[in-house]
């Protein structure tokens, strides 16, 4: 099991077009690592400078002891022991299931024992005469990961390896993949604009900004506690409220649990932190936040859009007094409509991010 480590990364295209700017990134050997950033955030341009395709301006990349890009050092692709699956239409069409499979296993003797275990690998054993039209196009895609991994690379790299499959299909191909991986123990790099597809494949979420990892972590912490709130948005839906943090130590600045508190405009919220400054933003989760029958002690709101998505239903309201629409995740069907009044009640605590930093 083989650690990704990228250190201080900078690629730029041109003099005003840095994309990678100082970017770390530690993988632990036999993880995979989704990198989910926004179109043009420069993912691409990362596994490209991982897979030696494009030399980086500064920083390293390391796999394992071996140092393959720094100062000095480009290790050639063909050399970096990096198995790659790309994006559709990635099999050599002439060739049958199997020799696309056995393509890069150089040594000769082990060529056709490490077909057939790839293939059992991904679950098309049998496969192997057929020719890449005769597939599925997740069947192709899993024979795409059989010809990374057989000659067992260091390191395997991902390029949004799900895009042209429909999403009935994605979940089970990429569940698959993820079996794959695991059973070897491969490091890997996924990346993808997905960030379901992120939360629930990988191990760690980098979520790139600007040229950098805005926040790396197990994916239940990018979700439960982003770094700030555009990486709230970004990975999953967030309700962002002005707040005033009650910055002093005394009970009467703590909620019932013990915990720091805010005020906002869905009434005083309990902190998971103290907060840094006196003036910021209260970052929640849309199922944070309870809808009640209208009354004494919750905060009013108008019903102005329900959306039903079959495990659970988004409803958005307008709470008094709070700028802006707020969205609450309610379990299953919904029976309010645009319209009805409600009661809004937030549950758990919040993350609480200073104004004027980066992010906000
Ligand atoms: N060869 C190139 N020459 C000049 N600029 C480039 C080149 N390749 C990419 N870029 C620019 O670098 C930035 C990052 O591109 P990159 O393809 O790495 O982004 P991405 O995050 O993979 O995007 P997407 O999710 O849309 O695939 C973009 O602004 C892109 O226009």
């Amino acid at each position: 099991m083989t650690e990704l480590r990228i250190e201080g990364l900078t690629k730029a295209y041109g003099p005003d077009a840095t994309v990678l700017d100082g970017l770390d990134l530690t993988v632990p050997g036999g993880s995979l690592a989704a990198v989910l950033g926004p179109s043009g955030c420069g993912k691409t341009t990362l596994l490209r400078v991982i897979a030696g395709f494009l030399r980086a301006d500064a920083g390293t990349v390391t796999v394992g002891d071996r140092l393959l890009a720094g100062p000095g050092t480009h290790v050639p692709p063909e050399r970096r022991r990096i198995g790659i699956v790309p994006q559709e239409g990635a099999l050599f069409p002439h060739l049958s299931v199997a020799r696309n499979v056995a393509f890069g296993v150089t040594d000769r003797s082990a060529r056709r024992r490490r077909t057939e275990e790839m293939l059992e690998l991904v679950g098309l054993a049998g496969y192997g005469d057929r020719m890449p039209h005769e597939l599925s196009g997740g069947q192709q895609q899993r024979v795409a990961l059989a010809r990374a991994l057989a000659p067992e690379p260091a390191l395997v790299l991902l390029d949004e390896p799900f895009n042209a499959l429909d999403s009935a299909l994605r979940a089970g191909v990429r569940a698959d993949v993820r079996a794959a991986l695991r059973t070897i123990g491969a490091t890997a790099v996924l990346v993808t604009h997905d960030q379901q597809e992120a939360l629930s494949t990988a191990d760690l979420v980098a979520v790139v900004r600007d040229g950098r990892i805005a926040q790396c972590g197990p994916p239940h912490e990018v979700y439960a506690r982003p770094a700030d709130p555009w990486v709230a948005r970004f990975v999953g839906d967030a309700v962002l409220l002005s707040a005033h943090a009650a910055n002093g130590a005394g009970p009467a600045d703590r909620g019932a649990g013990g915990a720091p508190t805010a005020t906002t405009g869905l009434g005083t919220v309990e902190l998971r932190a103290p907060a840094a400054a006196p003036e910021g933003t209260v970052i929640l989760r849309p199922e944070q936040l309870l809808l009640t029958e209208p009354g004494e002690g919750v905060c009013g709101a108008t019903v102005t859009d329900v959306r039903y998505y079959g495990h659970d239903a988004m409803i958005t309201v307008v709470v008094d007094g709070v700028d802006g629409p707020v969205d609450v995740r309610v379990a299953g069907h919904a029976t309010l409509r645009p319209g009805d009044r409600a009661g809004v009640r937030v549950t758990g605590r919040a993350g609480f991010h200073p104004s004027g930093g980066s992010g906000a």
